[in-house]
């Protein structure tokens, strides 16, 4: 029998009640008359980790703005928590693939900014317990008050995580977030994410072009479709918690990622 698990509906997280909700999201931009989503049905379920991979430009990033609520969707659905997303949310936590650290503010009040942004500066300045206790989380304690130029990539990364945590958002949106990174120091802030994702028992959406990286980090794994994008595979990653380096040179592993490249139209994906 294979190792390969295929489940009928993009659920991800087994034991959870739904976080997030996508039914029939499409997406057409109106200028160059361009498709970008077709019909995507996820469910997202809480304490779960998902992924997606599929070719450059079929509509990762469009997906994971839709569930931002940075752009909306041309049609379906998309709610958060039992509510429709129909803007940005104070329940959402996203990172990109660079940080985009403020050079001029220390660590520290980098972590604070949205709360800043949100609440004003007394409300920042009483969230700096908590950011040293995310700085303590993510093995940074001692440089919150640096400012970004001190920091390496992985360290203002894990900065960037804190501040994704400050509001302690009910869902984390990760758009390649370690992309920027060496191989070593990625491989490395994986297993950190997947540290800090399993203490705050974080529900958690990743976009990767790494099927390796998708592997390793996901409870379910996500395959698209050239644009305009829809899942065309939707596979369950069955390896125990928590998942370590030396797991990727298990067979499970290898079936999991050759199972997964099958789906992928390789001339098109990076
Ligand atoms: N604002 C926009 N207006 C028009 N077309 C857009 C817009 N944003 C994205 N697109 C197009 O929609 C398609 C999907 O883009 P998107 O960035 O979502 O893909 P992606 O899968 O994230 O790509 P990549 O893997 O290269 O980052 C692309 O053809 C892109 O050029």
């Amino acid at each position: 029998m294979t190792a390969v698990h295929r489940i009928t509906e993009a659920t991800a997280g087994h034991h959870g009640r739904p976080v997030y909700e996508l039914r029939g999201v499409t997406k057409s931009y109106a200028r160059g008359n361009l498709k970008a989503l077709d019909r995507v049905d996820l469910t997202l379920n809480e304490g779960g980790f998902a992924s997606v991979i599929g070719p450059s430009g079929c509509g990762k990033t469009t997906l994971l703005k839709i569930m931002a609520g940075l752009v909306p969707p041309t049609g379906g659905s998309v709610y958060l928590q039992g509510t429709p997303v129909t803007g940005t949310r104070r329940d959402i936590g996203m990172m990109f693939q660079h940080a985009t650290l403020f050079p001029w503010r220390t660590t520290i009040e980098n972590i604070v900014l949205p709360i800043e942004i949100r609440d004003g500066r007394a409300a920042a300045k009483a969230k700096h317990a908590d950011a040293l206790a995310l700085l303590d989380l993510v093995g940074l304690k001692g440089f919150e008050h640096r400012r970004p130029g001190d920091l390496s990539g992985g360290m203002a990364q894990r900065a960037a995580i804190c501040r994704m945590l400050i509001t302690e958002p009910a869902v984390l949106l990760l758009d390649e977030p370690f992309s920027a990174l060496d191989e070593l120091s990625r491989d490395f802030m994986n297993m950190e994410l997947q540290r800090i994702c399993m203490e705050r028992q974080a529900t958690a959406f990743l976009i990767t072009h790494s099927i390796p990286e998708a592997v390793i980090l996901s409870d379910v794994v996500y395959v698209m479709s050239p644009r305009p994008g829809t899942f065309v595979e939707t596979v369950e990653i069955d390896l125990p918690r928590p998942r370590t380096l030396d797991m990727m040179t298990d067979r499970k592993f290898g079936e999991y990622v050759r199972h997964i490249r099958t789906h992928l139209d390789k001339g098109a994906f990076l």
